[in-house]
């Protein structure tokens, strides 16, 4: 599978490597895995390589250089390619951008094949070292077996207490750091890969066990898949099929050990110094975190400004970004689309609306009927008063007091017709029944019931369904984040945002907008 990724941008022309030359064989330690040992790369035609051009690429646009300006490099398949350069001249930098993890600025990258990598500063999760070999990678004996043999790990299970099932990490034994170094390239090689990238493997682990694992491991174990070794011992450039020499982010030379000797390249004078002074704090400091770490700040900070004053070079602590202020549209548009769509929005908005209608007419209906009733009793009134006096006038008149009282209009309009004003007759035939306004408020009750639940269930699992999609999208985010994000935010603020937001989405939220729909109700 041919992964591409390409940045618009303009390619400046790559700057010719200057004058180098290769260390005398004496200076070097000479390999016993040269590049013949290797399977012949016009064999593996199925499998393609790495391809670089003319990529620039920067960690930060605060920082005022490149760190990668204008490399191109072309690693064909099989190939075992050897990174060579001074600290903090972008060795690491250019696997991560072939990881994707440092964003181009121009330029493109071809990766022809699954990656595999082995990291600078190795790293171990807390689980059997077994567990942190295969890491979530089916069992497969005879290959488990063959990369704890080449990563010289065999004879560290039989020093550790229960084997390769001893328990590493918090509560588990610790480790040293060539036994973490080992463990880490034992985890890269043994996941089955077109293409291993191994970042400064060799340099944790002492001279001849650092010789087995390039001899076993990198190039026999992984003969014919496609190799960047980054490293900063010269001993095991001779085996390499290619040599890459930066320096300050860019390719000073590159070329096969004989070529770079051939051409009189004074690389090796620039490693050589580089190698002896590493050599010379490789057992005490190089391997340390702190000193790992501290080596990073130290660049970056040179980067960022050779003059500035001791005070101004203090690290930072970089404040978590937070938005302040008015909650923008597109929060909320981005809320109701993680709770389903526009229709499901409507449709919840629509049955508060109605519950809201329905609570208004029932409020309505209420006070007509206490309007009905004091206008019945009043028009009752005025009815057996006129009916009294016409009993009084007009002996025929039939008509009682109990008559008028009755609700059957036609009983007694024939009686009073001639007694009772006809306003009175009209107003009483139009005013509903006592029963029947009993049966519309009953009537409305339900359906205020009713809408109420209905708008709250629909509400809440519209609610419900935001959360648990924001949380997977949040999710599914972190779980693809690149290294460069956990570098630089640290888990307890992820966790916090996990938690404390996650928390607030699933419980304030809802609350807080329920209330104030209800408020804009009343
Ligand atoms: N993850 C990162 N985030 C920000 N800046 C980085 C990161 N990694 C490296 N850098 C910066 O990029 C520059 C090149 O560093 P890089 O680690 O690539 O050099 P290197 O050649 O691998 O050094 P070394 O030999 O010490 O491993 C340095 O200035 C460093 O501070």
């Amino acid at each position: 599978m041919m992964t591409t990724f390409t940045v618009g941008g303009k390619h400046r022309p790559l700057e010719t490597g200057t004058e180098m030359q290769v260390a005398k064989s004496s200076e070097v330690e000479m390999n016993t895995c040269t590049p013949e040992d290797h399977t012949n790369v016009n064999d593996i035609v199925d499998v393609k390589g790495i391809k670089i051009a003319n990529v620039t690429a920067r960690w930060s646009e605060d920082l005022p250089e490149n760190t990668l300006t204008d490399v191109s490099l072309d690693v064909r398949p099989g190939e075992l390619v050897a990174v060579v350069g001074p600290v903090g001249s972008g060795k690491t930098s250019l696997l991560h951008a072939i990881l994707k993890e440092l964003p181009l600025n121009s330029g493109s990258i071809s990766v022809g094949g699954s990656v595999s990598y082995a990291s600078q500063e190795p790293w171990l999760f807390t689980g059997s070292v077994r567990q942190n070999i295969l890491f979530g990678q089916p069992m497969d004996r005879n290959r488990y077996r063959q990369v704890v043999r080449v990563c010289a790990l065999e004879r560290d299970f039989q020093l550790l207490p229960h084997g390769d099932r001893t328990i590493v990490g918090e509560r588990g034994v610790t480790l040293s750091g060539g036994q973490r170094a080992r463990i880490s390239l034992a985890r890269a090689v043994y996941k089955q890969a077109e293409i291993y990238l191994l970042d400064d493997p060799l340099s944790a682990v002492d001279a001849h066990v650092g010789r087995h694992l390039f001899n076993d491991c990198i190039c026999d174990f992984l003969q014919g898949k496609t190799r960047l070794l980054v490293t900063h011992q010269l001993q095991y450039l001779q085996a390499a099929d290619n040599i890459v020499i930066l320096n300050n982010g860019m390719v000073e030379a590159t070329g096969a050990y004989n070529e770079l000797h051939v051409s009189g390249l004074s690389f090796a004078k620039q490693l050589d110094l580089e190698v002896n002074t590493k050599d010379s704090e490789h057992h005490s400091l190089r391997h340390s975190d702190s000193e790992l770490s501290l080596r990073k700040t130290k660049h970056q900070n040179s980067q960022t400004s050779e003059h500035s004053s001791v005070e101004e070079s203090e690290p930072k602590q970089i404040a978590e970004m937070r938005t302040r202020g008015r909650v923008r549209s597109g929060v909320y548009r981005a809320y109701c689309a993680a709770g389903g769509n526009c229709l499901i929005t409507f449709i919840v908005l629509s049955v508060f609306i109605l519950a809201q209608l329905a609570v208004s007419v029932g409020d309505y209906w209420m006070s007509f009927w206490t309007n009905v009733e004091e206008r019945r009793s009043l028009v009752s009134n005025r009815i057996a008063s006129s009916i009294d006096g016409a009993a009084i006038n007009d002996t025929t008149t039939q008509l009682t007091e109990m008559d008028v009282t009755t609700t059957d209009t036609s009983e007694w309009k024939l009686g009073v017709s001639t007694t009772i004003a006809p306003t009175d007759v009209t107003e009483w035939s139009w005013m509903p029944s006592t029963e029947t306004c009993i049966l519309v408020y009953v009537g409305l009750v339900i359906g205020i019931v009713v809408l109420t639940l209905a708008s709250a269930f629909f509400f809440f699992s519209m609610c419900m369904r935001a959360s648990i999609n924001l949380h997977n999208s949040m999710f599914s985010s972190i779980s693809r984040a690149t290294m460069w994000f956990f570098n630089n935010n640290p888990s307890g603020q992820i966790l916090n945002r996990f938690t404390k937001d996650m928390g607030a989405i699933d419980e304030t939220l809802p609350g807080t907008m329920m209330d104030c729909v209800q408020w804009l109700q009343w």
